[in-house]
């Protein structure tokens, strides 16, 4: 199997793995993988629980359709994610509920959305950051992203959902799991007397794991 072949499998068999527990609804999310042609990407309006590996979008360097269907809205988003992180080799963004309700909360601290609750986060992703509300598909929040994603790997549009990359899909899908799941329990903790990691300590994961 050729390289570009098992990165069409795996955008297939991840998407439907992330729609089939309830990561993200209808045609909302989108999925990228750096190829050797350029990039993989998941087709505009698709169900990531339903893709054809035959009809993705294959991208030149610089977004230009080489092949398959129309792609993303937010190719500016992923592009920027890539640009900004060398070590990059795929984006996933979803409307993953738990993410998706903290990117509606006022106060948050745009470099440091999420607390130290527990270290793996911090392991996985560092700090998340947080980037003003612009409509989907706007240059503006391409831009936005841009400016945060060399210090971000984890990104929450405001009033959106979520952008993550990983050095391959899986490790990306593995990180807006964690994500995900950071946010629950922030939420859940919210008005609750939380005991955090003490900053000592996300230091030392940071310098260990980041
Ligand atoms: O929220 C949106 O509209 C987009 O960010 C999205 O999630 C799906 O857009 P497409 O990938 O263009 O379908
Ligand atoms: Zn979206």
């Amino acid at each position: 199997m050729t390289p570009l072949a098992l990165a069409r499998e795996q955008m297939v068999t991840l998407g439907k793995s992330m729609f089939d527990r309830g990561l993200t609804p209808g045609a909302s999310a989108n999925i990228s993988i750096k190829v050797e042609e350029g990039f993989l990407m998941t087709p505009t309006g698709s169900c990531i629980g339903f893709l054809d590996a035959e009809t993705l979008s294959l991208l030149d360097e610089n977004g230009n359709l080489i092949s398959g269907d129309k792609p993303s809205k937010e190719f500016i988003l992923h592009k920027a994610m890539y640009d900004q992180r060398p070590d990059a080799g795929a984006v996933i963004h979803l409307h993953s509920t738990w993410s998706t309700a903290l990117s509606c909360k006022a106060d948050l601290n745009p470099d440091d959305v999420i607390p130290p609750l527990t270290p793996y986060l911090i392991m996985r992703l560092g700090r998340i950051g947080l980037v003003p509300y612009f409509p989907p598909g706007a240059a503006e929040l391409g831009a936005a992203v841009r400016e945060k994603a060399a210090a971000h790997a984890g990104i929450l549009m405001a009033n959106h959902g979520p952008i993550v990359s990983g050095k391959d899909l899986i490790t990306a899908m593995f990180n807006m799991e964690e994500l995900e799941e950071s946010a629950k329990l922030m939420l859940l903790l919210e008005g609750k007397n939380v005991n955090p990691l003490a900053e000592s300590d996300r230091q030392e994961l940071l310098a260990r794991f980041g």
